[in-house]
């Protein structure tokens, strides 16, 4: 693949094996969930995630989603508790999400997609730096949170609210005072089994934590998701839509979960 990865008929998700032969590889995310046949793990610790929201830095459109962006330089928004041990300082969150509402999500339940899927990205503090922890089989912590359709979110709305002045890939500003927690559902019961990044280079670094409860968007919210470009100022205009990687072989890994 000459051209840089993305979700295009050239360049999606099918092609990337092409560059990073990992995409192949035995631990590939995001994968189906099937509910009847994940474990419960009776040791499987309650989730702990404790953001400052002080440590909000900006908001950027990086070409295949966007992120919010966290001061990762001390311990002051971490996640410890759940499948994993020690402490994982929280980078970025980002999404992905469909051209409609019938897709949009990485994982799947049971084979439905959602319209649309948050990602929470921690990294392990026994590694120096995000890009060292990145290569660690134990190195990155995403927490999935499912969005389905149905009464506006107030909280998100602050995050949409700021898309319009990233509308073009590579446009950011700043984004200061967010309190990601507030964007978590009321539960925090979850699924968990050890996978990759969704995108290249797919390194397969992460403990994938997959809330089953979903928060709620509204269709004009979804709306606001749809507005963003996959190009830059002055390109040819491309809709930031269907930015998601389809579930991969689950190749014998098991799924656990924190409840019953
Ligand atoms: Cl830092 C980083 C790198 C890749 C992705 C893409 C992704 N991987 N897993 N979920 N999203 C997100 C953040
Ligand atoms: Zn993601």
């Amino acid at each position: 693949m000459s051209h840089g990865w993305g979700y295009g008929p050239t360049n999606g998700p099918d092609k990337w094996g092409d560059d990073f032969p990992v995409a192949n590889g035995p631990r590939q995310s995001p994968i189906n969930i099937v509910p009847k046949e994940a474990q419960y793990d009776s040791s499987l610790k309650a989730l702990k995630l404790r953001y400052d929201p002080s440590n909000a830095k900006g908001i950027l459109n990086n070409g295949h989603s966007f992120q919010v962006d966290f001061d990762d330089d001390t311990d002051s928004s971490t996640l410890t508790g759940g499948p994993i041990s020690g402490t994982y300082r929280l980078r970025q969150f980002h999404f992905h999400w469909g051209a409609s509402d019938d897709r949009g999500s990485e994982h799947t339940v049971d084979g439905i997609k959602f319209p649309c899927e948050l990602h929470l990205v921690h990294w392990n503090t026994k590694y120096p730096s995000f890009g060292e922890a990145a290569s660690q089989p134990d190195g990155l912590a995403v927490v999935g949170v499912f969005l389905k359709i149905g009464a506006a979110n107030p909280r998100i709305q602050k995050v949409l609210d700021a898309l319009d002045a990233i509308k073009t890939k590579g446009k950011q500003t700043t984004f200061d005072n967010f309190d990601a927690k507030t964007l978590l559902p009321p539960s925090l019961d979850y699924w968990t089994y050890d996978g990759s990044l969704t995108t290249p280079p797919l390194l397969e670094s992460v403990t994938w934590i997959v809330l089953r409860e979903p928060i709620s968007v509204n269709p004009a919210q979804m709306a606001m998701f749809r507005s963003l470009l996959f190009t830059g100022e002055g390109e040819a205009p491309c809709c930031m839509v269907d930015n998601y990687r389809p579930p991969q072989p689950l190749k014998g890994r098991q799924v656990r979960a924190s409840f019953k």
